[in-house]
């Protein structure tokens, strides 16, 4: 039986990161991952990398009278990207003098032996990493189609649909609703409660505009009963559609583990219980990224990585509880970026500082002045608690606002803030002169 001073399971964001740093100590290290297809995890291959390819290259859908040619041509670019992304990260790992990686189903038989399957080899490991990701949650209503695709199969159709039905309005949900919109197909967007019914009414308001414009059409407070060959049903209703995309949330993928082998816990979320340095229940076994059932985006278990980089190889002070602020971005057409506060959260003692986008000459250049700035600073202090912002570029000038957070900058600190012109970003010294 090999041993190794560390196993990771999974090639995801975190453990793929955390292999390179132990081998740069000279530490042994098995990889795990269970498909050939995965290299590289879920990011590259059927997540955010292959979603935002597609939604770049769906804004240039106008310009091509046949549509379904350039939607095919469009998933083949989308595709070479993926396989070089995915070689790449491959040959960065194999390089490496002291990883391994084993293309095998790892689970646990004890806290440090980890079966192979289907080879029935076990190797054992010191310290062991659960970064086993997330996957699709089943619908809980009757599905009997063969034209109902999760969101990694619908990355690979064929064809362009005439009517894709989304059911959830989720993040999948709404960049998909809206890319498919921009390809070229009628988009009906079906979900049971109302559009991110947890953000302020005036960014629900021109986030459903813009879609609305871009032809997508949402039937809210919808309780779905079946989808049935190429109807879904809903309340006293259906819809007819050539395509499903079920984007109903993910959960943790942690089933072929057989944690209770180990010892290990799960938590209420479905993920593997852990501390704040992601430790779980055994303490030399951790779990990063979707796997613990938290936060689900690549940047998270990057951050991951480095609370147990500090706990394993460090000096142990990085934890979950001084995570950096950060960003939260919907990639529509018109993106939405959210961190912090929203109005709505921030109640009483604060001011809330608003600049509409048709008075930011960048949004005219761009010719997209739809949305606006919104931010929520103290009103004491001004320091800034948080922004919300539905405009071009909003994925981007979020992370200034992170950083500003970050070192607990105050309104007055922006405002003075030189920006290069012209940019979106330069609009963030009227947003903060309000103050
Ligand atoms: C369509 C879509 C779009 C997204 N867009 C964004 C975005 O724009 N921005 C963002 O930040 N996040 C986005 N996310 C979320 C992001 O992709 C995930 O949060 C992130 O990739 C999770 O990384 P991870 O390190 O937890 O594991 P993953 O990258 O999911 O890796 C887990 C790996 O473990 C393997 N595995 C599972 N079980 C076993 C086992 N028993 N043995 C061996 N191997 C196993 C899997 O095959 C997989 O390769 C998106 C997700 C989806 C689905
Ligand atoms: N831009 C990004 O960072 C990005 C993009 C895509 C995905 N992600 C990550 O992936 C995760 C999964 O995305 P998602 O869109 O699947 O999940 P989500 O949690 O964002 O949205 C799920 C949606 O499905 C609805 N829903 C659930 N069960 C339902 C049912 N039975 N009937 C009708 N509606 C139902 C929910 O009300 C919600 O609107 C996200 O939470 C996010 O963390 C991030």
């Amino acid at each position: 039986m090999k041993h190794y001073d560390i196993a990771i399971l999974g090639f995801g964001k975190a453990g793929k990161t955390l292999a390179v740093r132990a081998n740069a100590l000279n530490k042994s290290v098995a990889v795990v991952e269970k498909s050939a297809q995965m290299y590289g995890g879920t990011c590259i291959n059927v997540g955010c990398i292959p979603t935002k390819k597609l939604i770049t290259l769906s804004k240039m859908a106008k310009f091509h009278e046949n549509k379904d040619e350039f939607f095919k041509k469009a998933v083949g670019l989308k595709n070479e990207l993926i396989l070089a992304l995915r070689a790449k990260n491959f040959a960065m790992l194999d390089s490496l003098k002291n990883v391994e990686v084993i293309t095998q189903t790892a689970s646990f038989v004890d806290k440090n032996t980890i079966l192979l399957s289907p080879s029935g080899e076990k190797i054992t490991a010191d310290k062991i990493i659960i970064n086993t990701g997330s996957k699709s949650i089943k619908p809980n209503f009757s599905v009997k189609s063969d034209i109902v695709y999760q969101s990694d199969e619908i990355l690979e159709l064929g064809h362009l649909p005439k009517h894709l039905v989304v059911v959830g309005g989720g993040f999948i949900g709404l960049e998909m609703a809206s890319m498919f919109a921009n390809f070229g197909s009628k988009v009906s967007v079906v979900l049971r409660s109302e559009i991110l019914k947890n953000e302020d009414d005036d960014v629900r308001e021109v986030l459903i505009k813009n879609l609305e414009n871009q032809g997508v059409n949402f039937i809210q407070n919808a309780k779905i009963s079946e989808i049935n060959g190429d109807k879904i049903y809903f309340n006293d209703s259906f819809l007819e559609a050539d395509a499903f995309l079920l984007s109903l949330g993910r959960t943790p993928n942690i089933d072929d583990l057989e944690l209770k082998n180990a010892g290990v816990l799960v938590n209420k979320r479905g993920g593997v219980a852990t501390d704040e340095c992601l430790r779980s229940e055994i303490s030399d076994i951790f779990a990063v990224g979707d796997a613990r059932g938290d936060e689900f985006f690549t940047y998270i278990s990057l951050d991951d990585f480095r609370i147990v980089n500090s706990y394993l190889f460090g000096d142990k002070t990085r934890t979950k509880n001084n995570r950096s602020p950060y960003a939260k971005v919907l990639f529509t057409d018109t993106p939405f970026a959210k961190i912090g506060l929203s109005e709505r959260e921030a109640g009483e003692n604060v001011k809330v500082l608003k600049v509409m986008m048709q008075n930011v000459p960048n949004a005219k250049i761009l010719g997209n002045d739809t949305g606006f700035l919104k931010a929520i600073c103290d009103k004491a202090s001004g320091e800034i608690l948080g922004a919300s912002f539905i405009c071009a570029n909003a994925h981007e000038i979020i992370n200034e606002i992170a950083i500003a957070m970050k070192f607990r900058a105050k309104a007055s600190d922006l405002a003075g803030q030189i920006f290069t012109h012209p940019s979106t970003s330069e609009a963030l010294n009227d947003l903060f002169s309000q103050f």
